[in-house]
């Protein structure tokens, strides 16, 4: 009977072990997937109160998108019995429609629409069709990467860098555009300079791939509703929590938690030996789903090279303060806002959870949910080493933030500061070389290794699903073979 061990418990891990069972159904084989924490669902992780409140710690919602990666994330709620489950934020909503940036003491609606880019809205000082007329015109450059910053400067100008550009970066990665890498973060819009000259022209002239759309009912609600976001009752973790009882009926896998790995070599017959729990056990293959930090450190004694690259992809902490207030107490109906680097503040941005999922408030009064964002590739700067942060520094600049940028001076009645110890991967400039690197030193060594996770080929949880089903419906047709 093949073995297999997958190592990492979080979203790409949980749904590597559940379409792997899938993919090997009719071939004897055993999945023994391994979770260093107490709990599944990595950095998804909700808190649920008796008042019916649930708080986010990490990830809030999946987005909605009509990509292959939207519907994969879509599938898999569908074919684990969550459909019943889903909160969805549709198109008309405000948390939909309206996203803010605070800038230069104000927070300044984005456009909503064609109409507002003839008009001049604040932060930027020209209409933002005055930054977009020119650039069909200006001089493409053969690139091997770039930041975003660089790339979005020399074809837009630095107001749009700076202000949107920054603001939306730190929405996605917490990180910094002018380390952040242009092609790994936004790749079709670089391969639109480099194949049309232009990024205007591109999108207008470039090939559209078609989507096929999935036959689901699930997927007909969500085209037909037009949701932008969706979670579920209980807080994004009733998802990983829902894989994992159904990969518990599987008798054909085991699952471990509070289980580290120690270490992890090959042997000449292509076996994989990994330490966990004190012992030593061979595996006919190995799945990785764990930040690439951690995959250095068990690769680091038999393979150092390996090792180097991997720890190359830096992971930056952030610091999330869940606050809820008596009340409706926001100035506006939005997602949020989020902040420019070129603020003083060292808040990122600030989320309106009670506007965007008021299925997870108080069940028998008004209240207000805000979640601060603070940290990124900025936390040692703003708070230093992670390992020293005060919670009580980072719940100030909370309250602070609250009271500057939103106007409410009301004390939270319930309020709760987490760290995500780099949580996020930072796809900086030359981050496609890296992941070449690493990927094609294992391929040559024919490692019985497979690597996934948010760390290489895409953050966002639809990417790590789509990753996860595709490579394990390939791995267990290779094994099945
Ligand atoms: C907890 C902090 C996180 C920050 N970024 C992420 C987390 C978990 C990861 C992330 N955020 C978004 C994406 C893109 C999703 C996709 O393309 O499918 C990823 C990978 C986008 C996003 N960021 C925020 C929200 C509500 C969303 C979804 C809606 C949208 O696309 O606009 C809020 C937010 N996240 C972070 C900050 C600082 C922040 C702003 C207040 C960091």
């Amino acid at each position: 009977m093949a073995r297999i061990a997958i190592i990492g418990g979080g979203i790409s891990g949980l749904s590597a072990a559940y379409y792997l069972s899938k993919s090997l159904k009719s071939t004897p084989a055993k999945i023994v997937l391994i979770e260093a924490g107490k709990q599944f669902g990595g950095w998804m992780e909700s808190s649920r109160f008796d008042d019916g409140t649930v708080f986010e710690h990490g990830p809030r919602s999946l987005r909605g998108v009509k990509s292959e990666a939207g519907y994969a994330s879509l599938l898999l709620a569908e074919e684990i019995g969550l459909e019943s489950k889903i909160l969805s934020v549709k198109k008309e909503h405000p948390a939909s429609k309206y996203r803010y940036i605070y800038a230069k003491d104000q927070l300044c609606l984005m456009p909503t629409g064609p109409g507002d880019l003839i008009k001049k809205i604040p932060p930027f000082t020209r209409p933002l069709a005055a930054f977009g007329w020119k650039e069909p015109f200006r001089k493409s450059v053969k690139l091997h990467d770039e930041s975003i910053h660089d790339f979005i400067t020399r074809r837009f100008g630095e107001e749009i860098a700076t202000y949107a550009f920054s603001a939306m970066f730190r929405g996605i990665y917490a990180g910094d555009t002018r380390k952040l890498s242009i092609k790994s973060c936004l790749r079709p819009v670089f391969d639109m300079e480099q194949q049309h000259g232009s990024i205007i022209r591109g999108a207008i002239f470039g090939k559209r791939t078609k989507t096929e759309i999935p036959k689901s009912p699930l997927v007909e609600r969500f085209r037909s509703e037009g949701w932008s976001l969706w979670s579920f009752q209980g807080g994004l973790q009733t998802f990983p929590e829902t894989i994992a009882s159904k990969l518990k009926e599987d008798p054909n896998i085991e699952l471990h938690l509070n289980t580290v790995c120690a270490d992890l070599g090959f042997t000449v017959d292509n076996k994989a030996n990994l330490k966990y729990n004190g012992k030593e056990e061979v595996f006919d293959h190995v799945i990785s789903t764990i930040p690439s930090g951690d995959l250095a450190s068990l690769m680091s004694k038999q393979h150092s090279s390996m090792a180097t690259d991997l720890n190359r992809i830096p992971l930056a902490s952030v610091g999330v303060v869940n606050l809820q207030f008596e009340g409706d107490r926001l100035p506006i109906q939005a997602l949020g806002h989020l902040v420019p680097f070129c603020e003083p503040d060292r808040v990122l941005g600030i989320l309106y959870d009670s506007c965007s999922f008021p299925g997870h408030g108080t069940l028998d009064r008004p209240t207000t949910r805000l979640s601060v964002m603070m940290g990124g590739a900025w936390f040692e700067d703003h708070f230093g080493p992670v390992d020293q942060y005060s919670d009580d520094e980072l719940t100030e600049v909370a309250l602070k933030a609250t009271r500057d940028q939103l106007g409410i001076k009301e004390k939270p009645f319930r309020v709760i500061s987490k760290v995500a110890k780099r949580g996020i991967p930072q796809y900086n400039v030359g981050h496609s070389d890296i992941v070449d690197s690493v990927f094609s030193y294992a391929e040559s060594k024919k490692f019985p290794l497979t690597i996934l996770g948010a760390c290489y080929k895409g953050i966002s949880l639809n990417d790590c699903i789509l990753n996860s089903r595709n490579t394990m419906k390939s791995l267990g047709e290779q094994m099945t073979q």
